[in-house]
């Protein structure tokens, strides 16, 4: 595999808890960096693997890319980078630095602790255009578990990975065109009628397409399995996650998740943690089309 438990145990036995500490530093003044740091190591896996290919600064690299626009917590990772090159010079990749700044993000949030396997190394390549084989929020359900298939993860992986959505926001303008009659079919009918006039105020027809509302209602905040219920009661945000419910090959896990009775129950925060470190196995570079950076914005 080319990852193990523990890889800094010797080379910088501090380097989990510098991690940590730096994570938790800036959640306590901006607690949107937890689903920033999350949803960045996502964008990073899918494309090239988990190489910190998202991370590089300049034109035409993967964050210039229109899905990676609203991606936050950058600064984390240079600042984890800048004492982890103080404490221990050369030795701890960026690649391995997202990877667990996701993890704890997770656990800063009440979701469970995993033990993530470190010893990525860093990506000399990010170009915008790889950006296209991540999944899109009006993708059907079979595009996104085709997407997921690609990088070895089956249809659980995809429902339990997507629950990441019980953290963060999402801006009006990836949902709106749900709520109105612009097609002339009307508003999205999986939409609950009673949640459906709650969000036309939170996103109003010719509003601010940037304001943002919560991914999983009333629970943006807690890492809990609450984004599940919300699907089954047509509170789903997005259209790709409202499909989860919709679709019956990927609703039978959303009910596991649920606990739903004749079904083998599925606990949320225990499927999160093995499934994202299937995710975080993605493409693993160890030869030498790879490095250690200096500088997690820029290759060597
Ligand atoms: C079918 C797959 C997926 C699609 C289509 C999708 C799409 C999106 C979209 C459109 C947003 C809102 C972006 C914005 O308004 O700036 C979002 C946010 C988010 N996504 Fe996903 N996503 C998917 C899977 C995942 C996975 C696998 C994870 C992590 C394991 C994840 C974690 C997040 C998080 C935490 C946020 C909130 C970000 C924030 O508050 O800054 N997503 N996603
Ligand atoms: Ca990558
Ligand atoms: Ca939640």
């Amino acid at each position: 595999q080319g990852t193990r438990v523990g890889f800094y145990s010797r080379t910088c036995p501090r380097a989990e808890s510098i991690v940590s500490s730096t994570v938790a530093t800036h959640f306590k003044s901006n607690p949107a960096i937890a689903p920033g740091l999350l949803r960045m190591h996502f964008h990073d896996c899918f494309v090239r693997g988990c190489d910190a290919s998202i991370l590089i600064n300049g034109s035409n690299t993967e964050k210039t890319a229109l899905p990676n626009l609203g991606l936050k917590g950058y600064e984390v990772i240079d600042d984890a980078k800048t004492q982890l090159e103080a404490a221990c010079p050369g030795f701890v990749s960026c690649a391995d630095i997202l990877a667990l700044a996701a993890r704890d993000s997770v656990v800063l949030t009440g979701g469970r602790s995993w033990q993530v396997p470190t010893g990525r190394r860093d990506g000399r390549v990010s170009s915008a255009s790889d950006t296209a084989n991540l999944p899109g929020f009006t993708d059907s359900i079979d595009a996104q578990k085709q997407k997921f298939a690609a990088k070895g993860l089956n249809a659980q992986d995809l429902v339990t990975l997507v629950g990441g959505h019980t953290i963060g926001t999402t801006a009006c303008q990836f949902f709106n065109y749900r709520l109105y009659n612009t097609t002339g079919n009307g508003s999205d009918p999986t939409i609950s009628a009673l949640f459906l006039p709650q969000l036309q105020a939170l996103c109003p027809q010719n509003g601010d397409r940037t304001k943002r509302v919560a991914l999983d209602t009333d629970s943006e905040n807690k890492f809990d399995a609450s984004f599940f219920s919300n699907l089954r009661n047509g509170r789903g945000i997005l259209e790709s996650d409202q499909k989860l419910w919709t679709d019956t090959s990927t609703r039978t896990f959303v009910q596991r998740f649920l606990g739903v009775r004749g079904l083998a129950a599925l606990n949320f925060n225990v499927e999160f943690g093995k499934s994202m470190v299937k995710m975080s196995n993605i493409g693993v570079k160890t030869g030498s089309d790879s490095e250690i950076r200096k500088i997690c914005s820029a290759i060597n």
